[in-house]
């Protein structure tokens, strides 16, 4: 072969990958970088090519299979250990657009906050034995003064199943057969969370694993419904999520009684209180980071409303209303409406056209900016009513989407979210552990990416996945593609501010403040102190 023809092959080989690489979305990016960021890329770049040998190309004693984006649960205590994920924990992450806020704080937290609570008691339906114990669920319940138990204890053989127990007493009390108080504490823990083994073996299909996630709202129901637990779990939820670097939260709300229950166990929080009362936590931790003089650190938070997908058409148009005079009250805390629930199993968004359309043209008569914000298309199907979602998504205006997990499959609707902007909601971890992909490196959010989808990265249920705050999702995406580096964090953190329900002049405020945030976090890795502990 003569040189000449190798040169020239190398030469349309490096023009083919520059052309198509270029239409990646993230390319444009690369025009846009400083200098710093440019060196900062290649630190990133230089380390993640490292740990890419030294840690996730070596068998460790309890994780013998492992690869850079590998399946999160088994990677979680490696990834902790890693100098990639000290970096991405530092960095400024935008806005948190899809989170569900039952699931928002860790599940330790949740339950050390529990037992401060002199209403909330415990009950199981069937006596707890060894055997039995982590296929009995707990129920919780914030109890009226009348109904405080003196029953002693959960695990007793005097225990008549259906009886409250205070839960600080069943947890003091638990039977040392069963491990004793942090034998209580693991069984409630295993009830809130999703373990490797349940992802990975026992509850590896997409319907068995949403069974075990399904149950772990029923189980943190007990606790959040009772407004003094709610209101802590809240504030946590803000704080943890500024010192991972978030600064603007939509979260979602499931409303799916009437009231939540009060500190005296009475039925009588209603969701304009809620809203009150999010409003004031919301104040109250912007006023600390002011008095931090960190107020660029946090924008503020909103609640996108939400109800079950198996409400009826009729109760839907209750939510429907409700959710429209909330808006009214509290321009500034109401995002968006979504329906929320197994795609797979419950009604799809054509079941609610009725009401939703007439929702819509409530909304355009009283001039309110209330959009739909949906979940559509999280699931592998390709032509399933939940794939079909996404049709019907788009059609009613959708501002985003949550998930979109099957979007790559439709061209022409791709072409629509790119058209109209609307972004896609995407969870990594989330998918990963739910069952629709095996790593990060399968997901879709790459193709996504690579035509040109708008995309914020998120959580979706941290204190079940265990992935709090974004780092974790921030992570795996970068380690999961040799092409993602730091600028396709920055496109992404950046989106999530663009395609929040920010209005123009607070979004302009916000990405200011989220940009010079960046540019001190980029400084700190040329200059090498964000090592520094
Ligand atoms: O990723 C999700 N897709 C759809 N529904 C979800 C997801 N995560 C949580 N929920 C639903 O939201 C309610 C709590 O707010 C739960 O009932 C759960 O089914």
């Amino acid at each position: 072969m003569a040189s000449n023809d190798l040169e020239v092959y190398l030469t349309a080989r490096t023009a083919l990958i520059t052309e198509e690489r270029s239409i990646r979305r993230d390319f444009k990016e690369l025009a846009k970088a400083t200098e710093d960021e440019l060196h900062a890329d290649q630190i990133v770049r230089a380390i993640k090519l490292e740990e890419a040998k030294s840690i996730w190309a070596v068998d460790h004693p309890d994780t013998p299979n492992v690869f850079p984006g590998m399946a999160y649960l088994s990677a979680r205590n490696l990834i902790t250990k890693t100098k990639i994920f000290q970096i991405i924990s530092k960095m400024p992450k935008g806005a948190l657009l899809h989170s569900h806020l039952d699931a928002m704080v860790n599940a330790s937290v949740m339950l050390k906050y529990a037992l401060e609570e002199p209403a909330l008691h415990i009950q199981v339906a069937a006596p707890l034995t060894k055997a039995s114990l982590f296929s009995t669920l707990p129920a919780f319940r914030g109890l009226r003064p009348s109904e405080y138990s003196d029953a002693p204890s959960l695990t007793s053989s005097s225990y008549i199943p259906g009886t409250w127990v205070h839960i600080k007493r069943a947890r003091d009390s638990f039977s040392t057969d069963l491990g004793g108080p942090e034998g209580f504490d693991a069984w409630v823990i295993g009830a809130l969370t999703i373990n490797p083994r349940e992802a990975y073996e026992t509850h590896n299909t997409v319907a068995k694993i949403w069974k075990k996630f399904q149950s772990t709202f029923d189980v943190v129901e007990g606790f959040t419904n009772f407004f003094p637990l709610k209101k802590k779990y809240i504030k946590d939820f803000l704080l943890s999520s500024i010192e991972d670097g978030i600064s603007f939260v939509e979260t979602r709300f499931t409303f799916f009684s009437e009231y939540l229950i009060d500190a005296n166990g009475e039925d009588s929080v209603s969701h304009a209180e809620i809203f009150r009362t999010f409003g004031e936590i919301v104040q109250e931790v912007k006023d600390e980071m002011a008095r931090q003089r960190r107020s660029d650190a946090f924008i503020g938070a909103r609640i996108i409303y939400t109800t079950l997908r198996f409400v009826t058409c009729d109760e839907l148009d209750w939510y429907l209303e409700d959710c429209i005079k909330l808006k009214q009250e509290f321009p500034d805390l109401v995002a968006g409406f979504d329906l929320v629930g197994s795609e797979n199993d419950l009604k799809p968004i054509i079941y609610y056209i009725e009401p939703l359309l007439r929702f819509r043209s409530r909304v355009e008569e009283l001039g309110l900016d209330l959009p739909f914000i949906f979940h559509a298309g999280e699931t592998y199907g390709d032509g399933s009513e939940a794939d079909n979602n996404l049709y019907d998504a788009i059609l009613l205006g959708t501002k985003r989407i949550g998930h979109g997990f099957s979007l790559v499959k439709h061209p022409k609707l791709i072409e629509m979210c790119k058209e109209k902007g609307i972004a896609l909601e995407v969870c990594p971890i989330s998918n990963e552990i739910l069952r629709l992909t095996s790593s990060v490196c399968t997901h879709p959010l790459a193709s996504l990416i690579n035509q040109g989808v708008p995309v914020a990265l998120c959580s979706d249920d941290p204190s079940v996945f265990g992935n709090m705050g974004l780092s974790f999702d921030f992570f795996q995406v970068l380690m999961g593609s040799d092409i993602n580096g730091l600028l396709t964090l920055r496109m992404l953190a950046r989106q999530s501010l663009e395609h929040s329900t920010l209005a123009d002049e607070e979004k302009a405020k916000a990405i200011v403040s989220w940009e010079k945030q960046w540019a001190n976090f980029v400084k700190s890795i040329t200059d090498g102190r964000i090592f520094e502990v």
